[in-house]
């Protein structure tokens, strides 16, 4: 569904990414592992068109299939792929409702066959949001708030989201809470391309790891052939929760 092939990206004359390959299937959730600085964040920010890129990025949309290379971030977000940043990205002056009601603007278009994601998803995975549906965003916990983050994306219906470090300054509990979104994202059918720092939370939901050192892949495979293998940890990743 996306096959990203020779992808070159940097910033200025900062070269990052030196020809990244790989390819997400449906239903995969794929979790990008790597050194602070590796280049994570900038794969995310090259496929969602934010940032100028050399190389392919195919996607099977609904029309068919088209190359986002040259796209602009909202037209990716219409052809169907999420994007929740780092930074989270919320309005803090608008109200949960709000902010939900708007990612149902910002993303693709609803098939007749499919529901899509209703308001009712992002209440039932997450019942704390429902209770502060009228609260502004801003004075959510940070917890909270990459809950209303993750669920805003959803309402765009995308059929594949890039999350990046969802997990980042979560206490335990949230982070168990952000891992049943991805689990409940997968049993719909719904691609994930997860940006993470920690390790033992990243493999414990995913189906395939890569590793990005030198601005590549290093590595694509499963989590159980990541973590037999102790050389490719202690070259490519830093010892991380
Ligand atoms: N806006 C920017 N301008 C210039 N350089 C940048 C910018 N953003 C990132 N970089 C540099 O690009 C490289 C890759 O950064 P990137 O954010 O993609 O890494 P990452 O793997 O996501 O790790 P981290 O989680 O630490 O951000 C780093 O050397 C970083 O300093």
């Amino acid at each position: 569904m996306l096959e990203v092939r020779d992808l070159h990206a940097g910033y200025g004359k900062s070269h990052v990414l030196h020809g990244v390959d790989f390819c997400i299937q449906p239903g995969d959730i794929v979790a990008l592992l790597g050194r602070n600085g590796s280049g994570r964040s900038t794969t995310a920010k090259a496929i969602m068109g934010l940032i100028a890129c050399q190389g392919m990025v195919r996607w099977s949309a609904a029309a068919g299939m088209v190359d986002l290379v040259g796209r602009k971030p909202f037209e990716i977000a219409r052809l169907g792929i999420g994007y929740v940043p780092e930074n989270r990205d919320i309005f803090p002056r608008l109200t949960v409702l709000q902010n939900l009601l708007l990612g149902q603007k910002s993303g693709g278009q609803r098939s007749a066959s499919a529901a899509g994601w209703m308001l009712d998803d992002a209440w039932s995975l997450f019942p704390v949001l429902r209770e502060r549906a009228a609260v502004q965003a801003g004075r959510l916990s940070g917890g909270e708030q990459q809950m209303l983050a993750l669920c805003r994306t959803m309402m765009g219906n995308p059929q594949l989201v890039l999350i990046d470090e969802p997990s980042e300054g979560l206490a335990p509990q949230m982070v168990q809470q952000v891992a049943r979104f991805m689990l409940a994202l997968r049993e719909r059918g719904v691609a994930v391309l997860l940006m993470e720092q920690k390790l033992q939370f990243a493999l414990e939901i995913a189906n395939r790891c890569l590793l990005m050192g030198h601005g590549r892949i290093v590595f694509d495979g499963t989590p159980a052939q990541l973590l037999a293998d102790a050389t490719l940890s202690r070259q490519w990743l830093e010892v991380a929760g």
